[in-house]
């Protein structure tokens, strides 16, 4: 029978049956990712082949190819890494331009992940209602940078209502992974959209309290309308893993696209003659903010710091 991780709790996982039934399986023999050491062989999100014994229980047998995916490492040192979901449609990066102030660069980073993991990023600015004039007129000129690179972005206030209605329609029918950094608004805004999403949060800490400290694990909801939202309790970000220097550019498109014109095939874009990239931010084609975000990839990357994620 095929079916839906939509819940991994460490020990087990709750399957939703393609007739509906959400049934609780372990796994069974050695499901192993290619090229990477897994804390769990299977994440939310995977769509798998059970099989149920007589006695009621049920098991994985099988796992399908992952559309993708994205992982963290379990730690700085490690090798292992954790699966945080697989086929994603969307992530949703949540951010607000003042309380807390979510900085660009790790906007960006953000960004350069999800593209190397070919995940689409929406960006949702939340508590609109908050804010005074200066952080309005940062906040559309934000919107003008990233919606002119291609990432649509939207703007709500989790507290008032205002904008969840459009943002309801953009998840319908979509697997998307919510993301934010802590006091952005996250669960209040997953409460909007999922109204009885907190009930059932209360559930997945009950379980991590039996032991589980390090580990968070992730948890699907279904929306009304068709979809499934993915909470990511304690994940700030994704890690980024081992990106080639040359290859950070490829994950700022606009940088990528205007790369074509370097001197260099090879180019870095800091200090290389007849650079393309650096002459576009000094006309300001390219942003500055967006061009200091890479630099600071770039430097993590020399200082042998990509494995942290940040
Ligand atoms: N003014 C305003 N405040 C908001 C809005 N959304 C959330 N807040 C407030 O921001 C604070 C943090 O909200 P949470 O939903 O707990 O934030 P979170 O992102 O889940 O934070 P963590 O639990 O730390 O991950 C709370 O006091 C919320 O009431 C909004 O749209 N407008
Ligand atoms: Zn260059």
């Amino acid at each position: 029978m095929k079916g839906l991780v939509i819940k991994n709790t460490g020990s087990w996982y709750l399957v939703k049956t393609e007739d509906g039934r959400c049934i609780e399986c372990k796994i069974k023999g050695n499901f192993r990712l290619k090229g990477i050491r897994s804390t769990n062989p299977v994440a939310v999100g995977d769509y798998v082949q059970i099989i149920l014994n007589q006695e009621g229980t049920a098991f994985i047998s099988e796992i399908e190819d992952r559309r993708n995916y994205i992982i963290r490492r379990a730690s700085n040192l490690s090798k292992q890494s954790h699966i945080i979901a697989s086929n994603l449609d969307q992530c949703m990066l949540i951010v607000t331009v003042n309380y807390p102030e979510t900085s660009t660069t790790f906007i960006d980073r953000f960004l350069a992940t999800a593209e190397a993991y070919r995940i689409p990023v929406k960006l949702i600015f939340n508590k609109i209602d908050a804010y005074d004039e200066d952080d309005l007129h940062y906040l559309d000129s934000l919107i003008h940078l990233y919606t002119t690179i291609g990432y649509p972005c939207f703007k709500v206030s989790a507290t008032q209502g205002t904008g969840i209605d459009l943002l309801k329609s953009e998840l319908c029918d979509r697997i998307t992974l919510l993301s934010g950094h802590s006091g952005v608004g996250k669960s209040t805004l997953i409460n909007a959209i999922l109204p009885d999403a907190s009930a059932r949060t209360g559930e997945i800490s009950a379980a991590h309290n039996k032991g589980m400290h390090t580990t968070t694990f992730s948890e699907m909801f279904a929306l009304e309308g068709g979809g499934y939202l993915i909470d990511t309790p304690g994940i700030k970000g994704f890690g980024t893993f081992d990106m080639e220097e040359e290859e950070i550019g490829h994950y700022f498109p606009e940088i990528f696209k205007i790369s074509a014109e370097c001197r260099y095939g090879n180019c870095t874009h800091r200090h290389e003659p007849g650079c393309a990239v650096r002459q576009a931010v000094e006309e300001h084609y390219i942003s500055e903010s967006r061009y200091q975000s890479y630099l600071s990839m770039l430097e993590d990357k020399e200082e042998g710091k990509y494995r942290t994620g940040y």
